[in-house]
């Protein structure tokens, strides 16, 4: 039998057919823009992107070491990172069926397991009293417990008869017996902590049993803690286990896009400034360094952010400008920590996987690669919205210690005292981003008309999809923007 009921997303050897030659310019070499690029490339269009920034990929952006990043407030940072050492600042993740994937094999991007969840990595929740962090696994085994010793108690005093039949509930019992491994009917259910828990010494050989963390603390306790607080996120469709990450850096997917566009098609430090539809072409206007130029095309596609979008000077009518302006725009902020050693795999067993806190760092991300060696690079800090404004008003030195501070409380002396050197990257104070991602208004007028070409202009982005903060939404946008333009090509 076939798989059942399962098709993938998008096809993965996309391929326009037919080739008409017509001239296309693409406004912005993010992910949306290259792959508008490279598919219209493979069907004889004759592209030119005009991108802003000094390099090509737009949010995905991997820093190395020399690398020289200034913010819309001026400050400048040069990351002082070790070769070998990368800090993926926008995108880090990939689900296994997204056409992102798709574009690695095609391209020739290798990819690795990306540790999105790790039963060794700490949960610690300052707010709820916590003083020190509690490994993931020993919060599940806990409110995992407890919540199946009481659903068990409820279904067997009859509790939920309303609900269930008798084979339900002897069903239902097994099921929580296993899950929660809790004590039977003769022990009243109860849940009394197993070695799921974990152990301060592992077992060793001949009598040595190891110290076990033994008995869980009380129900209420655990409730109290909320270490539960974050099991959820292993269980959404785009954050569950297998998660992938290109060998070597995320902008292993810009740059393999790049080269099979032709360097020489994308013109860098190029600010568009400027957008009119005469009608039988596209004229976009630019700027790179002091020089103003102009550019006309068949076709247009625009691939700026929509917020940033609305702001270049075009003729495409008041409506394309009000729905371009209606796109809520949301802020995150990383900091990557390089260490001269890597102390969490050796003292503390965390090899790769994400830490989840209440403080204003929110996650901490170790690795997925390079274990065992020399040293390594932690996120920091990965947040969004407020917290993330609180750090990008910062400097990256002042953010730098805020998020130390923070971390030490988790990790010890050794998160500051091993520290290397840092770079933080504010996506609100990018310029030519201005924000993380955006929030869309599906189904009113103003999105659905940016879905439709204005004159010879058409429009992509992750912001046209249903997986906005994903490059595969970038991807996607980005294939039925191109589709469409050439099914109007091919019947014209
Ligand atoms: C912190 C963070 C984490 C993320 N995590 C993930 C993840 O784990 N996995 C994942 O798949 N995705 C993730 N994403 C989302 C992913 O980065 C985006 O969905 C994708 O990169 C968007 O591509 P795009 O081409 O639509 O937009 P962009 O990358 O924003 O491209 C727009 C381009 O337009 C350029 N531009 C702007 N103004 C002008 C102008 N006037 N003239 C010329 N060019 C201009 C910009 O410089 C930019 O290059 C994350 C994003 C962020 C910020
Ligand atoms: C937290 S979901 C939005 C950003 C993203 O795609 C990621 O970090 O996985």
């Amino acid at each position: 039998a076939v798989t059942p009921a399962f098709r993938p997303p998008e096809r993965s050897d996309f391929t326009l057919t037919g080739r008409p030659g017509a001239s296309v310019v693409i406004l912005g070499g993010g992910i949306a823009g290259l792959t508008a690029a490279y598919e219209l490339g493979k069907a004889g269009y004759r592209c030119t992107i005009l991108e802003a920034r000094h390099r090509v990929g737009g949010r995905n952006l991997t820093i190395r070491g020399g690398d020289v990043e200034t913010d819309l407030d001026g400050r400048t940072q040069r990351a002082g990172f070790s070769d070998g050492v990368y800090f993926n600042a926008g995108p880090g993740r990939i689900a296994q069926w997204m056409v992102t994937m798709d574009y690695c094999r095609e391209l020739g991007v290798p990819v690795e397991v990306f540790t999105n969840q790790n039963a060794d990595a700490w949960i610690y929740n300052e707010s709820a009293g916590m003083t020190e962090p509690v490994r993931y696994r020993t919060a599940k085994a806990d409110v995992y417990g407890y919540v199946s010793e009481l659903l068990a108690k409820a279904t067997d005093q009859g509790a939920l008869d309303a609900q269930l039949t008798a084979e339900d509930r002897t069903r239902l019992l097994a099921f929580l017996q296993s899950f929660g491994a809790i004590g039977g009917r003769t022990n009243g259910w109860a849940y009394t902590g197993t070695s799921r828990r974990g152990f301060a010494a592992y077992p060793g050989a001949g009598n040595d049993v190891g110290s076990p963390l033994g008995a869980p603390p009380a129900l209420s306790d655990v409730f109290a803690s909320n270490v539960g607080r974050y099991f959820s996120f292993e269980f959404g469709y785009d954050q569950a286990m297998l998660m992938f990450q290109p060998v070597g850096g995320m902008d292993q997917i810009p740059r393999a896009l790049a080269k099979a566009v032709g360097t020489h098609r994308i013109r860098l430090d190029a600010e568009v400034t400027g957008v009119t539809d005469r009608g039988g072409a596209v004229e976009v206007t630019y700027r790179q360094g002091s020089r103003q130029a102009q550019l006309t095309a068949d076709y247009c596609v625009a691939t700026l952010p929509p917020h940033l979008m609305a702001r270049v000077p075009h003729n495409l009518g008041t409506a394309v400008t009000a729905a371009l302006a209606d796109f809520p725009v949301t802020a995150a902020g990383k900091i990557g920590l390089e260490y001269r050693s890597r102390w969490w795999e050796t003292d503390q067993r965390i090899y790769g996987g994400i830490t989840e806190t209440d403080l204003d760092l929110s996650h901490i991300w170790y690795p997925s690669h390079g274990f065992h060696g020399k040293r390594g690079l932690v996120v920091g800090y990965y947040n969004t919205g407020a917290n993330a404004r609180a750090y990008s008003g910062l400097t990256p030195e002042q953010r730098r210690e805020r998020a130390v501070a923070q971390g030490v409380k988790i990790h010890g002396d050794k998160y500051r005292s091993e520290l290397v050197t840092s770079y933080s990257h504010a996506w609100d104070r990018t310029r030519y981003i201005e924000g993380a991602w955006t929030s869309p208004r599906y189904g009113t007028a103003g999105y659905n008309l940016l879905l439709q070409p204005a004159g010879r202009v058409y429009f992509a982005g992750d912001w046209l999809s249903h997986e906005v903060a994903w490059q595969h939404g970038a991807f996607v946008a980005a294939r039925s923007a191109v589709s469409s333009l050439h099914q109007r090509v091919m019947a014209g």
